[in-house]
């Protein structure tokens, strides 16, 4: 998978650790993800571009470069994305943000899209957020809702992938690059990620 870029930074694979562990509570879950969302970003746009500015050191007159933050509009898929959010807009803090409402059906496993609002997008640089990627289905509903409404240069970003859902990703979408954590194991029976961190909504704001 040519487009699957896993970050396996050290900082990132220590944090996701404590992310894992059962133990972690949703104070220190809902820093972690940020940091590592924010540590994510830092690959993820390597790609973006950038102009030059004239600006004066104390020294001399001399040429920088600078991203136009204006031009990325950042959208975390409801819920759980919304914790990754923070990480990204840190980073870039004039992206303009979309929300897209979904959760997964526990019984057919199918997306079920409750909400939307996404702002202009024109040619804008588009991150998705969604932290896990199991099945693949709700990241490939926002992402068709991102297309149909004029998106032409999506990433998406996760904190943990699994092989299922990154090959369903990846031929679904074969010009878009996921940018993940760590690739994890496989999918069980209920399709969620082994060995995962559980439900990441739940863990975020303690619903379970
Ligand atoms: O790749 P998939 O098989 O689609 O699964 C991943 C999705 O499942 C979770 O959402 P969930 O349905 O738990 O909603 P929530 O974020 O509101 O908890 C998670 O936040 C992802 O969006
Ligand atoms: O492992 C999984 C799968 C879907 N959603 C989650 O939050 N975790
Ligand atoms: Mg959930």
């Amino acid at each position: 998978m040519d487009n699957l870029i896993v970050v396996d930074h050290p900082l990132i694979q220590h944090k996701l650790t404590i992310l894992r562990d059962i133990e972690t509570g949703p104070k220190e879950f809902r820093e972690l993800t940020k940091e590592i969302t924010l540590l994510l970003t830092y690959e993820a746009t390597r790609h973006i571009k950038t102009h030059s500015v004239e600006i004066s050191t104390p020294i001399c007159r001399t040429e920088g470069k600078m991203i136009e933050d204006k031009k990325v509009t950042v959208v975390p898929i409801l819920r759980a994305g919304l914790g990754m959010m923070e990480g990204v807009l840190s980073l870039m803090p004039n992206a303009s943000v979309g929300f897209i409402g979904i959760y997964r059906d526990p019984e057919t496993i199918q997306p079920v899209e409750y909400y939307a609002k996404l702002p202009g997008i024109n040619d804008n640089e588009i991150f998705v957020l969604d932290p896990m990627l199991a099945t693949g289905v709700s990241s490939a509903a926002a992402i068709e809702y991102v297309k149909k409404a004029g998106g032409k240069h999506i990433t998406l970003m996760c904190l943990i992938a699994s092989p299922e859902g990154a090959s369903f990703i990846s031929s679904k979408f074969p010009d878009i690059k996921i940018f993940t954590a760590s690739l994890d194991e496989k999918l069980n029976d209920h399709a969620y990620i082994v060995p995962g961190l559980g439900d990441a909504g739940d863990r975020l704001y303690r619903t379970k």
